[in-house]
Formats: C-alpha cells, structure tokens, sequence
C-alpha cells in the first residue's frame, strides 16, 4: 500500500479510481506533477490511467483496421508551418466567432456520448470549464446528463447540441424545441452516422458498458427510448435519412444547424442546400468509416467548394497549437476537440478540462507567434508547407 498523501497532493487534478491506483509521489522529480498539468501529453497520460482499460479503448479506439484514425494524425504530421520571420506579434490574439458566438479561442468541444464512463460530472464538467474558457460546447444526444441539466450547469455559456438523425421523426423535432428553450443557439446534425462503426477493440474487449451513461436526455422525450436508440444507431439496417428528408425535418428546427461528418466538396453542396448554416469536416474521430480521409488533408477541396457561404469546423487528430493554427490556414474557421477534451475529463474534470484548454490556447499563441501571425484572421494557406496525402 502507498504511504497516505501529503496534503499538498490533495490538490493533484486527477481523479484515481481509488487510493491504490494514485501515482506515488517522486520527491526526486525536477516536474513537480503535484502542481499542475504542463503538458496535453501529461494530460492524457493522466486521463487515460485513471480509466478502466475498457473505457480507455472505447476513448482512444477507431473503427476498423484503425487506418483513418492513423490517418488523422499522419495529415497533421506530413504539413509544415512556413514561417514569416521578423514579423511582430506583440500580443497574438485568439479570438473569433462562429455562427454569431463569441470565442477566446477557435476552439469547440466535441459531443461525446457516454461521458460519465470518464468522469462522474461528464459534460457538466465540460461546459462550467468551457464558460471560464469562453469557449462553447457541443453537447451530446447520447450523453450522461441531460441538455437542461448542462445548460443550467454553466447558464451563461453558448451552446449547441448534437443530434442524430434517426426515426422517430417526432424525437428530433422534439430535441430540437428542448434545445430552443433551454437556451441553445444552434444545432449539430451527426452526418456520417447512419450506422455504428465497426468498433474492432470494443468488440474484441466485449465492451458492454451500462446504456444509462448515454441516456441522460432520454426519459424526458418519452418518444425513445435507450435501448431503441442504441437499436437505431448501431443497427446496419438503421440507415433511413436522406439529405431531402433532413432538409424537410431542419426547416421544423427554429435553429441554426450545423451538418457534422463532411468529407468531400459534394457533401458539403448537399449540406448547405440541406440549409446547414455551417459544417463540421470530420470523419468523426476515425471512428466511423475506416479508409475514410483524414479531415485535414480534404479540407482546402471544401473551403474551395464552400466558397466562404457558411463557416468551416473542423475536428479529428487535433491535438495540440500547432494542429489548430494549421487547421485554420487550410480553411477552418474553428476546431472542435473530441479525445482532447476526454483526456482533460478523464484526468480532473473541470480543472482538467480547463488546463486542458488552457494549455492548447498558450501552445497556439506561441506557434502564432513563432509563425509571424498575430490575428487568426492573418491566416491562410501561405502558411502551409508540406504535402497532402
Ligand atoms: C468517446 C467518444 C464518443 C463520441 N460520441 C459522439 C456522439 O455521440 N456524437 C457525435 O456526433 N460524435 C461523437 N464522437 C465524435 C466526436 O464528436 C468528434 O467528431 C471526434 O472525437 C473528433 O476527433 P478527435 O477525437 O480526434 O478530436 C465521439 C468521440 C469519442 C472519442
Ligand atoms: O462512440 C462514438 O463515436 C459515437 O458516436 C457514439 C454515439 C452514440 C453512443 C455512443 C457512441
């Protein structure tokens, strides 16, 4: 047994699965990781350790044999930063918009269901930490809490909830009016998910987590229920919207939305004629169609098609400054973090979310700073070196 904490340590921003599982303390350590997180990669570390070694694959794992989820890193990887040399940037400055929301940084948390598998205060803990970020949410269908309850959690943040777009019709119009009252300013339709992914590592680990993790807005609607959502999101032959459909039931919304999992210059003219007033490029974190492309390499393909008609997310493989400065170069307007966000949950919830962002905020002014930029409007593709897959 661990000899018990020093008092100091009570401060650590982990949440151990129990005393047992604390790492010891390293009086030796130059880092003093009692302090404070100083890196993403300590983060994660962090987070991941603190989870079952279910939940850690559920988190990290793509679909398939991987290859998109490889992918999304590898795009990141083979682009370079051409720098503009003695270019002052006395104070570069984060901030900007998206769909009329003011931000500190380009930044938006992803929605991820089953967020209390990571951390008991799950998307609550993400939207208080978001609020003191002024950053804003995506909060998920199939979360642990319900949309009220995050709303009220962080009251004056914005925020924006994701939607599945799966039969009855009457569960997502009904969605989307709870949206509308509780303060929401838009709404993310899920795209790339007519079907579940073929989750290789959640099938080899027999992953059979407790549904009522994913249930947190379902026993108000009264019109679905959990194991009939999971059945409409899992089931191959689940797959019964079509664009025109989704254009039909969006004009009921009384929101802006927004169309997540757009991977090509077509889909993103099929979107915006949908009424999407905005596009996430995502192939959702490599966790849907493996072979899929990464979302940084299709990028500029959709900014040119789109044209400037509607902003520009992007997520999948962000993970650190330099990613999101490259990610707006290529034409996103703002990045939104899926696994980033989870590490910082899994590792000390809102405190850890919020060193979280924190930390990738700093990371982007330095590489701003390094690149010679010192507005995000300053960026384009002048900035990008490197090739394309
Ligand atoms: C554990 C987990 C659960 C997710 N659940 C959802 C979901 O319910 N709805 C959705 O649209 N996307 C979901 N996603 C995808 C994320 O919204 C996002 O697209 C993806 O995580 C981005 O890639 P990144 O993790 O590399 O940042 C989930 C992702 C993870 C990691
Ligand atoms: O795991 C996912 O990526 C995902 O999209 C999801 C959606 C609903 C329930 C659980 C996971």
């Amino acid at each position: 047994m661990p000899a018990p904490a020093p008092a100091a340590r009570m401060a650590l921003p982990i949440t151990p699965r129990s005393s047992a599982d604390a790492p010891a303390p390293r009086a030796e350590s130059l880092y003093r990781s009692d302090v404070q997180f100083s890196t993403l990669g300590e983060i994660r570390r962090a987070g991941l350790a603190a989870l079952d070694p279910d939940v850690a694959d559920f988190l990290e794992s793509g679909s398939g044999a991987e290859l998109t989820l490889r992918a999304n890193r590898a795009a990141f990887a083979r682009r370079t930063i051409v720098p503009r040399p003695m270019h002052a940037t006395a104070s570069p400055d984060t901030s900007t918009s998206f769909l009329g929301i003011p931000l500190a940084a380009p930044i938006l948390t992803a929605p991820f269901g089953g967020d209390a598998l990571f951390h008991r205060d799950g998307h609550l803990a993400v939207a208080r930490a978001n609020a003191a970020h002024g950053i804003a949410s995506i909060v998920p269908e199939a979360g642990s809490f319900s949309l009220e309850a995050i709303a009220e959690a962080a009251p004056a943040a914005a925020r924006i909830l994701q939607l599945h777009p799966i039969d009855p019709v009457e569960h997502v119009v009904g969605m989307s009016r709870r949206a509308r009252r509780a303060g929401y300013g838009a709404l993310c339709v899920t795209v790339d998910c007519p079907v579940g992914g073929w989750r290789t590592r959640n099938r080899e680990n027999r992953f059979d987590p407790d549904l009522r993790h994913f249930a947190g807005n379902l026993d108000e609607t009264g019109t679905i229920g959990v194991a009939e959502l999971f059945g409409r999101l899992l089931d191959v032959d689940g797959a019964r919207w079509d664009w025109a459909r989704l254009r039909e039931v969006a004009a009921e919304f009384e929101l802006p939305w927004i169309a997540k999992g757009v991977l090509g210059a077509d889909a993103a003219e099929q979107a915006i004629a949908a009424g999407a007033s905005a596009i996430v490029v995502s192939n959702h974190g490599g966790r849907q169609l493996d072979h899929a492309p990464a979302s940084l390499d299709v990028l500029p393909e959709v900014a040119e098609a789109v044209a400037g008609r509607v902003p520009i997310a992007l997520d999948s493989g962000v993970r650190t400054g330099a990613d999101v400065l490259l990610a707006l170069a290529l034409g996103a307007d703002v990045v939104v973090l899926g696994r980033l966000t989870a590490y910082g949950l899994a590792a000390g919830g809102q405190h850890g979310v919020a060193r979280t962002l924190e930390l990738l905020t700093d990371e982007l002014r330095t590489t701003m700073a390094l690149a010679g930029v010192e507005r995000l409007a300053d960026l384009d593709a002048r900035f990008v070196g490197g090739r394309p897959a």
